[in-house]
């Protein structure tokens, strides 16, 4: 069975459609996107909802500090979109109107490329896709765009999350830190940590997404798919939740990674604290926005990554911080290994801004992120190894 050309509505679609495919997943020419049959029977176990859930509303940022974000304990927030104009905006009919002939980054070539698609495509595509796992938008630059900034005009950043340090580097040296996400059911993004050790807050307008969070000190091989479990779609949310969710389930799992699992609905806000690893399906169509942030609770975590993988950024972003924010530079040296004034020796460094050589994830970590490297977050990603749409990118670094 293979997708015919009507089952779109435009009569481009499936022009469009294939070659965005070709571009970001051209190893499945020959076997297919449908092939598994996955939209048929994929069918995941009966949700176990173990996140807690508190009213945003009502609890100050010193409690979310002091209750989540300093023991790093997931948590969703709810009400925190209440007043945002996103939860009208954002419809899939109004946005597909009003971006129609805007181009979103659906995936990533084998260059680190963007694959780009229309919104009246992608929007053709998702409605009516039945691939096994589908093109996802995963999109950092839609508020640097001229035609698309509007979207940063819908939503505003929650209290909780405002205060990211990497606000005080310059915004075009920063790594990216926001993302536009839209995707059908099946869509998603396959296990990681996030970059650089920051967290993230994650708001869904639209649907549902399920989530499963290992904490940080579960090891790598346990939580990703075995090699022979990888088949044709081996850095995809779905093949996660066919084959290792199986043994996260099972009472052999060990203790001690207990997993936290949720069905994220709309209005909800997901706190994903630095270093757990994380994965997501999305159970239908779904619109989301997510931003990636160091603060003052994660900088001890950041901040050596940071030097490791980013030496350069992390030079600039010392010598920000001290104009602007000195009192965090005890933290800066109460976890850092190097000598403070190396960091003010810009001559040692030879990394080039524009590389993604030192974008990469700290390989002594358990970190991999794909929407990953902050240098790179979300998609997909070499240097990362898998997911996490282009959260990593190369492209702003
Ligand atoms: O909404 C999703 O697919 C999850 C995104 C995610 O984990 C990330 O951006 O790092
Ligand atoms: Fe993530």
């Amino acid at each position: 069975m293979s997708l015919g050309k009507d089952r779109y509505s435009l009569p481009r679609s499936y022009k469009r459609v294939s070659h965005a495919k070709e571009k970001a997943r051209p190893e499945l020419r020959k076997f297919g996107w449908d092939t598994l049959g996955y939209a048929e029977s994929f069918n995941p176990p009966p949700l176990k909802d173990t996140i807690p859930r508190v009213d945003g509303k009502k609890i100050s940022v010193d409690e979310f500090r002091r209750d989540f974000e300093r023991p790093r304990i997931p948590v969703i927030l709810t009400g925190l979109t209440d007043d945002w104009n996103a939860h009208e905006k954002w419809t899939l009919e109004r946005l597909s109107k009003k971006y129609r002939n805007q181009n979103f980054k659906c995936g990533e070539d084998d260059h680190g490329n963007s694959v780009r698609m229309k919104m009246k495509y992608y929007h053709d595509y998702m409605l009516n896709n039945r691939d096994d796992s589908p093109l996802y938008i995963f999109d950092s630059s839609f508020a640097e765009r001229r035609k698309t900034k509007k979207l940063s005009e819908d939503y505003k950043v929650p209290k909780f999350f405002e205060d990211d340090l990497f606000h005080y580097a310059d915004h075009k040296k920063r790594p990216p830190h926001r993302w536009f996400v839209m995707g059908p059911a099946r869509s998603g993004t396959a296990i990681h940590i996030d970059p650089l050790g920051t967290s993230a807050w994650n708001s869904l307008l639209l649907g549902y997404k399920r989530w499963v969070l290992i904490p940080p000190n579960a090891p790598r091989d346990l939580v990703k798919p075995m090699a022979h479990e990888k088949g044709k779609h081996p850095d995809e949310g779905i093949t996660w939740f066919q084959t290792v969710y199986k043994r996260v389930r099972s009472p052999a799992w060990p203790k001690e990674y207990a997993p936290i699992e949720c069905r994220q609905g709309p209005g909800e806000t997901m706190f994903v604290p630095s270093g757990w690893w994380h994965v997501v399906i999305n159970e239908g169509l779904t619109v989301a926005v997510t931003h990636n942030y160091c603060s003052v609770e994660n900088l001890h975590l950041v901040w050596p990554k940071t030097v490791r993988g980013r030496p350069k950024l992390s030079k600039h972003w010392h010598r920000k911080l001290a104009e602007s924010r000195p009192e965090v530079l005890k933290i800066i040296n109460s976890c850092t290994d190097t000598p403070p004034q190396s960091l003010n020796d810009s001559s040692s460094d030879s990394s080039s801004s524009s590389s993604s050589s030192d974008d990469s994830s700290d390989s002594e970590t358990e970190e991999d992120s794909g929407r990953c490297g902050l240098g790179n977050r979300k998609r997909r990603n070499d240097v990362c190894t898998s997911e996490c749409p282009e959260k990593i990118s190369n492209s702003m670094v």
